[in-house]
């Protein structure tokens, strides 16, 4: 074993992966004081089950060593009045400093590790054999990972799309053989150099820089135009380099595949003239979960319990901040449920005055009630009929419609107001809220049978400040859409803007992060969006010292006071419109003014 250290000790150490003593040492050992005397130390020693243990003076600094032999010696020879400093062993330890490497133990012949501070204050023990076993475990855990590198190594090489990874200072540091061959470089003179240099009209130094993620970008190679993805690699929330991949080699290919694509379609269309009723209707407005921006944990795992859920026909709950997606994740859950084929209904609970709210859902009869139509009118429900009802803002509806919804859930059946015909519903229902449903159950504003009733399944979406590496991904698709809408060549953001974006708390979520980007795309003359265009409150997120991002000042009350006030002031005190303009929702705001003495 100690063999094997000493013969990798130089591999291991350039892998960057160099175990030290702080990180392997059981911190706040027991230990004796060198005027404790042997009966006191064999008393401690037996408490604490220990059959050794350092001694140190005054200052802490480790001075020698006891073990359970010392003491029974000493015991034995009638002497158990004496201070430990005259019976314990000075020379059978090593001190070792905090952050020398654990590599090192082959230099020592000492079993027992002491391990000191800076200013050789005992601060941890560790003794030679779990050493030992430690480092076993960590050379075979190395191994295991120089197995799966090689492996990812062979995988890339034999890709058939040419690849390149570049690190955080856009150096090249892998490089596949496709790529290779397609430039004639070769992968041993690519390999170390900056980008720019080995490949032509790459933006791959930049995307460190920026941490904007470009997909089905066209870059000109040796004069063909070829489509390339460009990612950035993210750790914890800093880039640490970036893939670039050719997807396409010359546009030509890509061609060739919509022409096949286009053919396909014409011998379905010709076959299959079912396709073209019913559930392809509203395909421009279907939303499926991936459309669902985010590379998050976060967000890849709220989107696994949603396909998970579509697949059964339960109720389900979506909680989350306003903006945070619950509509869209609704939609998407609905695509992949079995009632995709029938109608998605929506329902915003909180926008529907009281006294409507039962027709609305349940429909009426002719004659219900003065002013209703001829003929009456077809509820929520029926026309969700074998379809999705997305009853958004669930937390808004009073107690006696929360009675009446808990009986149709109960009795899967209903009829329309002022009628008898029952009416079965055969829907798949959704509910939302922002709010904090299980608090309102204990304030006795939400009824608590039917927060059972419809949080069969809850998803909770997680705030954008939860998952900012959602950030780089949702501007750089909002940022080119916009520019789209607006017929206006693609802008891009400079590093220091993208962090400040990957720093601000988005109270209004995907929702504000959208309006500041249209906002940035109609006002900003340059093709950059830099610093100094983002809107005063975000810019107070500056650099520090330590170069931590971080806020001037707290993004306080009275900040969001005067933000909320100057943009009622600006669209004449209409609250839906500023509501807008901050990217939240009616309710949030009211919610929000309330708190602020607005
Ligand atoms: N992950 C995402 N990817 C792409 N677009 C998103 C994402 N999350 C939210 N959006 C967009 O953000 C906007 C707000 O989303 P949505 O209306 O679904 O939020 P919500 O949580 O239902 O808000 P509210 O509670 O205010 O009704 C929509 O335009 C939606 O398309």
């Amino acid at each position: 074993m100690l063999q094997d250290i000493i013969s990798r000790q130089d591999e291991i150490v350039q892998k960057g992966d160099n175990p030290i003593f702080k990180d392997w040492m059981l911190s706040n050992p027991y230990y004796l004081r060198a005027n404790h005397s042997v009966k006191q130390a064999a008393f401690i020693l037996n408490e604490t089950d220990a059959d050794w243990a350092p001694v140190v003076n005054d200052d802490m600094n480790p001075i020698g060593i006891i073990t359970a032999k010392l003491l029974l010696e000493s015991i034995l020879y009638e002497k158990k009045d004496e201070l430990i400093k005259n019976c314990m062993n000075n020379e059978g330890f090593a001190a070792v400093n905090h952050e020398d490497s654990v590599l090192d133990i082959h230099k020592f012949s000492f079993n027992y590790f002491f391990v000191v501070d800076d200013h050789y204050k005992l601060i941890g023990t560790v003794i030679r054999n779990d050493l030992l076993n430690k480092l076993s475990d960590f050379i075979q855990e190395i191994d295991q990972l120089e197995h799966t590198a090689s492996i990812l190594a062979e995988v890339m090489n034999s890709a058939y799309e040419g690849v390149a990874v570049v690190d955080k200072e856009g150096i090249i540091v892998q490089f596949n053989e496709s790529y290779s061959r397609f430039i004639g470089i070769d992968k041993e003179d690519a390999l170390g150099c900056y980008v720019q240099e080995v490949i032509e009209n790459t933006n791959l130094h930049n995307t460190v820089k920026t941490g904007l993620p470009e997909r089905g970008a066209i870059q000109y190679i040796q004069g063909q135009p070829m489509i390339v993805h460009r990612i950035p690699l993210w750790k914890k929330d800093k880039v640490v380099g970036a893939i670039g991949m050719i997807v396409f080699e010359g546009v030509s290919e890509l061609y060739q595949i919509l022409d096949k694509i286009n053919s396909d379609k014409l011998k379905i269309g010709k076959n299959d003239d079912l396709l073209s009723t019913g559930s392809s209707k509203d395909s421009a407005l279907l939303t499926t979960l991936d459309q669902i921006i985010g590379v998050s944990d976060r967000t890849v795992e709220v989107k696994r319990i949603a396909r998970k859920a579509a697949k059964t026909d339960v109720t389900i709950l979506i909680t989350g901040e306003s903006g945070t997606g619950k509509g869209l994740y609704a939609r998407g859950i609905h695509q992949l449920s079995s009632f995709s084929s029938g109608p998605f209904i929506n329902v915003d609970c909180g926008a529907i005055p009281e006294n409507l709210i039962e027709s609305e859902l349940f429909g009426y009869e002719e004659g219900a009630f003065t002013g209703a139509k001829k003929g009456g009118k077809q509820g929520k429900f029926e026309l969700a009929q074998n379809g999705t009802l997305f009853l958004d803002e669930i937390g808004e509806m009073s107690l006696t419609m929360q009675t009446k919804l808990l009986r149709l859930l109960e009795d899967k059946e209903f009829e329309r107001v002022g009628g008898t015909q029952k009416y079965k519903v055969q829907t798949r229902i959704i509910a939302a809220t922002n709010r904090n449903l299980w608090k309102m159950v204990e304030e006795r504003k939400f009824r608590e049978d039917l927060f059972y009733r419809l949080n069969v399944v809850e998803i909770q979406i997680p705030s954008l400040r939860e998952r900012m590496a959602d950030v780089p991904s949702l501007v750089s698709n909002f940022l080119e859409s916009m520019c789209h809408k607006y017929h206006i060549p693609l802008k891009e953001f400079s590093s220091e803007a993208m962090s400040v974006f990957v720093h601000y708390p988005w109270r209004g979520n995907v929702r504000e992060l959208i309006n500041v980007i249209e906002r940035l795309v109609v006002l900003t003359d340059n093709d950059t969006i830099t610093l100094k265009h983002l809107p005063e409150y975000m810019q107070d997120i500056v650099e520090s010292k330590n170069g931590i991002l971080k806020q001037r000042q707290a993004y306080s009350d009275n900040n969001e006071r005067e933000l909320i006030q100057s943009l009622l002031n600006e669209s004449n005190g209409n609250k839906t419109e500023t509501a807008r303009k901050l990217g939240i929702h009616r309710t949030t705001l009211y919610q929000r003014m309330t708190k602020l003495g607005l």
